[in-house]
């Protein structure tokens, strides 16, 4: 079996984790406002309107409702769809109308703000509108709802499902997300409504990941300052590598099904 899944984990339920100590206070590097040094990492503050949080809330609030009573994945919500052209010619992308909404949306938000070749990661029929969809790829999508004390251990989204190019969501409420490799490390803050991109070196050499607690130190003009965590969702989206999309392929180690990164 292939070990490229979680560096830190196998597991999907271990992933989710929940602060045990409310007193965490003390731990964790201070949150930038600002984005790491890292390649391949971007970081869009504010790229959605709160209009669109709002719809957005409100749509995943009806179809994917947060559980209050649990601490564990049952606040996690995986989509997968494929593309492909109807006989009389229409296009789907397989996904439910609220997604294909905001994949639309994304694409003409980020438009002039990435360069083409970070387009052409997510948005790869740009260039071939007119023509049929590409029918092996599929997108993922993935909604986490998380309670204030819980997070998600670091980790490098699996390799061998997932392809080149990450984007993460942050709704309703700001966390501090860490950013590590070997022993280098930062924290940035992503306030409610950015956008973290995640392509080349940010998404296959570095593991992200969000500390377990009840609130995060952000850096503000004053000095750092203690915000409290409010319940927050993120929305990751990504594309399945070839083949990645059918259960029980060969290709696949079943160690890393049901694994959420
Ligand atoms: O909640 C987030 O923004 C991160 C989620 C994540 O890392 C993942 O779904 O792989
Ligand atoms: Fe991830």
């Amino acid at each position: 079996m292939v070990n490229d899944s979680l560096r830190h984990s196998t597991s999907h339920d271990s992933l989710f984790s929940a602060s045990s100590d409310d007193g965490q206070q003390a731990s964790g590097k201070v949150a930038a406002l600002t984005p790491p040094p890292i390649s391949g990492l971007l970081f869009l503050p504010d790229l959605l309107s709160s209009a669109t949080e709002q719809r957005l809330i409100s749509q995943l609030d009806s179809c994917y409702p947060l559980d209050r009573s649990t601490a564990d994945t049952s606040n996690q919500f995986m989509l997968f769809g494929r593309a492909k052209e109807g006989h009389d010619g229409s296009a789907s992308s397989g996904l439910p109308g609220w997604a294909d909404e905001l994949v639309c949306e994304l694409e003409c938000l980020l438009e002039g703000k990435l360069d083409e070749k970070t387009m052409s990661l997510f948005f790869p029929l740009r260039s071939q509108r007119s023509s049929a969809l590409q029918p092996c790829r599929s997108r993922q999508l993935i909604i986490n709802h998380y309670l204030p004390s819980q997070g998600i251990t670091p980790h490098i989204d699996l390799p061998a499902r997932f392809g080149d190019g990450i984007l993460l969501c942050s709704l309703r409420s700001g966390i501090a997300m860490d950013f590590q490799r070997k022993d280098e490390k930062f924290t940035l803050w992503l306030p409610p409504r950015s956008v973290v991109i995640l392509s080349g070196e940010a998404r296959w050499d570095w593991e992200h990941g969000i500390a377990a607690r009840e609130g995060d130190w952000v850096a503000c003009d004053e000095g750092p300052e203690w915000v409290a965590r409010q319940t927050r969702t993120s929305v990751t989206i990504r594309w399945l590598l070839p083949g990645a999309d059918v259960v029980g392929s060969m290709e696949i180690d079943d160690d890393d099904e049901g694994s959420i990164a």
